[in-house]
């Protein structure tokens, strides 16, 4: 299939989707992406209508919003169009704001009121939200790997919903979903990552993918089986990395701070020659992701390390990052280049070493970057100071840098702190802003952005430093 997208405009013009739906103007766009409102004409259902332009990206938000169909902190796909030689199409419930907006008025409203932010009623009944939908995604072993306040969007009735799944994967095949013989007819990528041809046309289904094709709902998975899958997932994960020591996975090209070679950094110093998603499907066969993805702000050390070979945890990491967010009203790590992120994160949590994450010195970008010993971390209570112990210490248990210590989402729902008083608010209470937020409110660029930039060089102003050259590449040392 050819993957160049097509103009932006053919969404007007495609016969099959202005023969059901309305479209009005277009409400948001993304890397990937442009979004319009519609009005389905059958029933006068306001949607938003997401054209995606990129193939890979499509599949992947298909694949884990048919997959999640009826989560209710999801956000609902209609239907969907895609057929040879066009853009994929998502029909998606209309959701008017997001998260990004509730933290840039609540910030306003700081400012002009003075006050704390939100209530600690408010912020916990939207971490429940925010945690529900994230576990409906880890039940599945689907890892979103965009976690960011923009890509939580919100209804008038204060319902938060996950969106934009263009940079999710699906771990492992998953017993609930295989065994779905409705899933399988939409399934888009076989057991093997081979991808096959999406179908034509997909009329609206009737049956949620987690129902049997009987229509019955499937029962939920136990909290005891969730908590199996997790361990073997993790355990998985510890025998790929002893795998990679021997395929030596260090030295892959798909690092974002190993592609740059000596040469390219005389030439342009840091500047982040990487490969994108593009590679990531060559290294399915080998059960690698890369680390280039998700929203700087909200990636965990593991990849900004370069690793390859994550789960389910860097999710985590970020909702931690949006949980201190939601508290403080301010981003936790808001790194300006990838090496400054990197530094935020070691002056607040200490230096990685082998005593806070065994194994963290086998990470492809851990020998190359070292900074000076960090005598007093600032801790999550130094970024927090007016919050309660208990709030920072269920912090901790996401923003840590061993990804095996992460507290799962089932942990932090069963956590004491949000069933305990202040009780959180109804969902009816939230504040629901009028509008989404801009593209400069939400967070910084994501690793694809890079390509079409003219500077922002890692190191752009960020001091002196020891570049060495090695046999595979070079080292930098922060003094
Ligand atoms: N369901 C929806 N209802 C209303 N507006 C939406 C919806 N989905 C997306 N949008 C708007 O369109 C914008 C782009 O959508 P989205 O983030 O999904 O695209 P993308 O290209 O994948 O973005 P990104 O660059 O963040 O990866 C969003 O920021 C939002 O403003």
């Amino acid at each position: 299939m050819d993957k160049q997208p097509a103009t932006s405009w053919s969404i007007h013009t495609r016969p099959e989707i202005i023969a059901k739906y309305e479209i009005f103007e277009r409400v948001g766009s993304g890397a990937y992406a442009d979004v319009y409102r519609a009005r389905r004409l059958s029933d006068g259902l306001i949607v938003a209508l997401k054209e995606i332009f990129d193939y890979q990206s499509a599949f992947r938000e298909i694949d884990a919003l048919t997959i999640l169909n009826g989560s209710p902190n999801v956000v609902v796909m209609h239907e969907y169009f895609w057929r040879e030689e066009e853009n994929a199409v998502l029909v998606l419930e209309f959701l008017r704001s997001d998260l990004a907006a509730v933290i840039r008025d609540g910030k306003r409203k700081k400012k002009v009121e003075g006050g704390d932010g939100f209530s600690v009623g408010e912020i916990k009944r939207w971490m429940i939200q925010i945690l529900t939908g994230v576990d409906a995604c880890h039940r599945n072993l689907i890892v979103h790997r965009d976690l960011k306040p923009g890509n939580m969007l919100i209804s008038d009735d204060g319902v938060l919903k996950l969106a934009d799944f263009g940079q999710a994967r699906i771990l492992m095949e998953h017993d609930i979903v295989a065994s779905d013989e409705n899933q399988q007819a939409y399934k888009l990528e076989d057991k093997d990552g081979e991808t096959s041809e999406p179908p034509e046309v997909i009329p609206d289904y009737e049956n949620s993918p987690r129902q049997g094709s009987d229509g019955q709902e499937r029962e939920a998975m136990s909290k005891d089986e969730y908590f199996r899958q997790v361990e073997e997932l993790k355990a998985k994960q510890v025998v790929r990395d002893d795998t990679d020591k021997d395929s030596n996975v260090h030295d892959g090209d798909i690092s974002c701070l190993a592609t740059c070679t000596v040469s390219e950094m005389d030439d342009d110093l840091g500047r982040n020659s990487f490969s994108y998603d593009a590679d990531e499907a060559v290294d399915d066969t080998q059960g690698l992701m890369t680390s280039c993805v998700g929203t700087r702000w909200f990636r965990p050390p593991e990849l900004l390390y370069g690793s390859t070979m994550y789960g389910l945890e860097v999710d985590l990491w970020s909702l931690g990052c949006v949980f201190a967010e939601l508290l403080s009203l301010e981003p936790l790590f808001p790194g300006i280049s990838d090496i400054d992120q990197i530094s935020r994160v070691t002056n607040v949590l200490g230096n990685l070493n082998e005593e806070v994450w065994p194994g963290c010195v086998d990470l492809p970008d851990y020998k190359s970057i070292s900074f000076a010993k960090v005598e007093s971390p600032l801790g999550i209570e130094g970024c927090l100071p007016n919050h309660s112990g208990d709030v920072i210490s269920l912090l901790k248990k996401l923003i840590c840098y061993d990804p095996a210590s992460r507290a799962t989402t089932m942990e932090m729902l069963n956590d004491k702190y949000l069933s305990e008083e202040p009780l959180p608010v109804p969902v009816s209470e939230l504040y629901v802003p009028p509008t989404m937020s801009g593209p400069d409110e939400d967070s910084p660029r994501k690793w694809n952005d890079y390509r079409e930039m003219d500077s922002d060089s890692d190191f752009d102003g960020f001091g002196p430093m020891n570049v060495k050259p090695t046999s595979s590449g070079f080292t930098i040392e922060f003094p």
